[in-house]
Formats: C-alpha cells, structure tokens, sequence
C-alpha cells in the first residue's frame, strides 16, 4: 500500500474513531445527568451501529453493569450471538479489569477508549485500583481468594468433554 493510501486510511480510520467516541462520551455525560456513573459505550460493526450501554450499577443493584458490559449485552442479543467477533467496543473510559475481560469474552475484533484510569480515579472509581492489585500477589488483597481443592472439584470439566452436544465458548 502506497504511504498516502496508507495515511488516508489512518486518517478516516481516526475520525470514525471520533464519531463514536463522542457518542460514548455523550451517553455517558447523559447517564450522570439521569443518576448514573459517568460512562458509556457503543458496538459497531462496519461502520453500524449494534448496539449502546451506559452504566447501570446503582440503577440495577448490579455492581457488574458496567457501561461496556451493558453494550456487549445489548450488542450480543442484537445478532442473536454469544460473541461480537469483527465488531469494535467504543467506551467514554478505558475498561477496568471486568470489561476488558468481557471484551476479551466476547471475542471483540478492537476496543477504543477516550478518558483513561487516571480520569476515572479523579471520579472516585477503582479502576486504575483494580490494575495495581491484579499486578500483586493475592494475598496482599483486601478480599480472600481461597482455593478449597475438594476430591470432585474437575467433575464439571469430565461431564463437559463427555457432553457431544456441548456449545463450546
Ligand atoms: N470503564 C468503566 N469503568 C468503570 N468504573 C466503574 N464503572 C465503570 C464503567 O461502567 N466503565
């Protein structure tokens, strides 16, 4: 590819990037003005629009609903699918831990974020918190992660690689 196809790309590549960032950052500005935590995401696939989330974490008693896990949700049963592969996850803030990890789940092609951990612990949220710890041993955690190995415990992997019929993920 010749550098000016290349940079033209680059550069339609960017302001895409930018329309969906300030849709993101649009519901996530809406969300705090209707109660909620400061966030929000778009999924889109060539260039359509999938699916939109914004945190519902205090609205639904559901520390999980995190805006990105709200767009995946709602993106995945747009297409009537457990995975958004070929798709893009636009998000007002960089995942924390949980999302990128759902992101990863739900076998997204690319996930493009605006503000970053350091914005969102200037909010008063754990994100960039949440990094640190998963960088340091778990037993320096305010939470116990225990691991109880009982006699039965890969009982549930033996029935699942006997189950023909299994939906693998
Ligand atoms: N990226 C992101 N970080 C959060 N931290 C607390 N809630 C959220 C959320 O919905 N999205």
């Amino acid at each position: 590819m010749s550098d000016t196809i290349e940079s033209a790309d680059a550069a339609a590549q960017a302001e895409t990037d930018a329309k969906w960032l300030a849709r993101a950052i649009e519901l996530a500005t809406l969300n705090v003005a209707n109660g909620g935590g400061p966030f929000g995401a778009v999924v889109v696939r060539d260039g359509e629009l999938i699916a939109e989330g914004q945190n519902r974490v205090t609205a639904n008693l559901d520390p999980t609903a995190h805006a990105e896990v709200t767009a995946i949700r709602a993106a995945c049963q747009a297409v009537g699918q457990f995975w958004l592969a070929g798709m893009t996850l636009y998000t007002s803030c960089e995942p924390c831990p949980l999302c990128l990890a759902a992101s990863l789940w739900a076998r997204l092609d690319r996930v493009v974020f605006a503000a970053d951990r350091d914005d969102a612990a200037r909010g008063g949220f754990d994100d960039r918190e949440f990094y640190e710890l998963f960088a340091r041993d778990r037993a320096t955690w305010g939470m116990a992660v225990d691991s109880v190995r009982t006699e039965n415990a890969p009982e549930p992997f033996d029935a699942w690689l006997e189950q023909d019929a299994r939906t693998d993920y």
